[in-house]
């Protein structure tokens, strides 16, 4: 099998690296997803028989005043790989996010459920799964959530580094949603290349550590895992005001994905150990 993977330096993208040494890696110096027909020419050059895309524009609130370029990123880049991907009649792996739904309820979303984001960021990402559908592939898209890792930066890493001069943060409360290690999502995302080279398994999954829970029960684990004297206090969300809205339930059923791949989602608690551990 030879893995194409775009993003090289990002969290998935260094776990990938990490674990498919055999893959080409290209970073932003030789595909700018800025430029979605050069991704596609790349892909069209180098002719593997599985393309991965872990490269996307990720801050989410600079996408409220910047949209325009994560539309492209994350909306028409995805789009043009798979097209190319489908001319090749090889698979497309892309990944997605819990940000693509309205966070109402509290049931864990299906991946059929209507996506309606909240956000700039979140509409770009729905919008490059739209790309990818249209382009009548053999695809994958794998929405995950709240992802960690040592590398680059995340929640654990914004909570480790306000631990150096705090000593009590308030951190919301009423966002829901599952943690979920970059790792796991390399492991899934190579398992998932391996069955659909193989002409198995291909749609919508989701992805997500569990057991669910808030952004403030996350800092919590961080702060013990760190061993850290950190008094946590719990805030609605309106009490945290940001340029973009987040969703209020992110939780992802991910049944899907262990009927079509036998994946089940992770402990994001064991992996937590791991990372902070990594970063301390
Ligand atoms: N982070 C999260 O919490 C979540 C992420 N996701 C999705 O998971 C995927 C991976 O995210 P994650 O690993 O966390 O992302 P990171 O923010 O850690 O990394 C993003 C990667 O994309 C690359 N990139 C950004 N812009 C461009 C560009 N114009 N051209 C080429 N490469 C570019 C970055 O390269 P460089 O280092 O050069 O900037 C980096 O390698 C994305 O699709 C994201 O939407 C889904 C749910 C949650
Ligand atoms: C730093 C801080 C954040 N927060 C809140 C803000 C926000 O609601 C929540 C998480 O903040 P972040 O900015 O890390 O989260 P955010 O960047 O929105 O994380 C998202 O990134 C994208 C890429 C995704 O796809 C999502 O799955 C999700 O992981 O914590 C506090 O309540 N107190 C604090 O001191
Ligand atoms: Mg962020």
């Amino acid at each position: 099998m030879s893995m194409l993977v775009f993003g090289r330096s990002g969290q998935v993208g260094s776990a990938l690296a990490k674990l498919a040494q055999g893959a080409r890696f290209l970073g932003r110096d030789a595909a700018d997803l800025a430029n979605p027909s050069a991704c596609a020419a790349a892909i069209l050059e180098a002719r593997p028989s599985v393309v991965i895309n872990a490269a996307a524009y990720t801050a989410v609130d600079r996408a409220e005043e910047d949209e325009a370029l994560a539309q492209t990123i994350n909306g028409e880049a995805p789009g043009e790989m798979a097209r190319a991907c489908a001319e090749l009649d090889i698979p497309f792996l892309h990944i997605s996010t819990d940000y693509v739904f309205d966070g109402s309820g509290d049931r864990p979303w299906s991946a059929t459920d209507p996506t309606a984001p909240v956000n700039a960021y979140g509409r770009s990402k729905a919008a490059g799964e739209a790309a990818v559908r249209a382009a009548g592939g053999r695809h994958a898209i794998l929405r995950t959530s709240w992802v960690f890792s040592a590398t680059g930066s995340n929640f654990v890493t914004t909570m480790l580094r306000l631990s150096e001069s705090r000593d009590a943060l308030n951190i919301v409360e009423d966002q829901i949603g599952g943690p979920t290690p970059a790792l796991a999502i390399a492991e899934a995302l190579l398992e998932m290349a391996g069955s659909m080279v193989r002409g198995r398994g291909g749609g919508t999954y989701h992805f997500a550590g569990a057991p669910a829970t808030s952004w403030k029960g996350f800092a919590e684990a961080i702060f013990v895992a760190a061993d850290r004297q950190v008094s946590v206090t719990g805030i609605p969300t309106k009490d945290y005001p940001t340029p973009a809205k987040r969703p209020l339930n992110s939780r992802l059923d991910c049944s899907a994905l262990e009927t079509d791949f036998g994946i089940r989602p992770p402990d994001w608690r064991a992996a937590l150990d791991d990372v902070v551990k990594e970063l301390t």
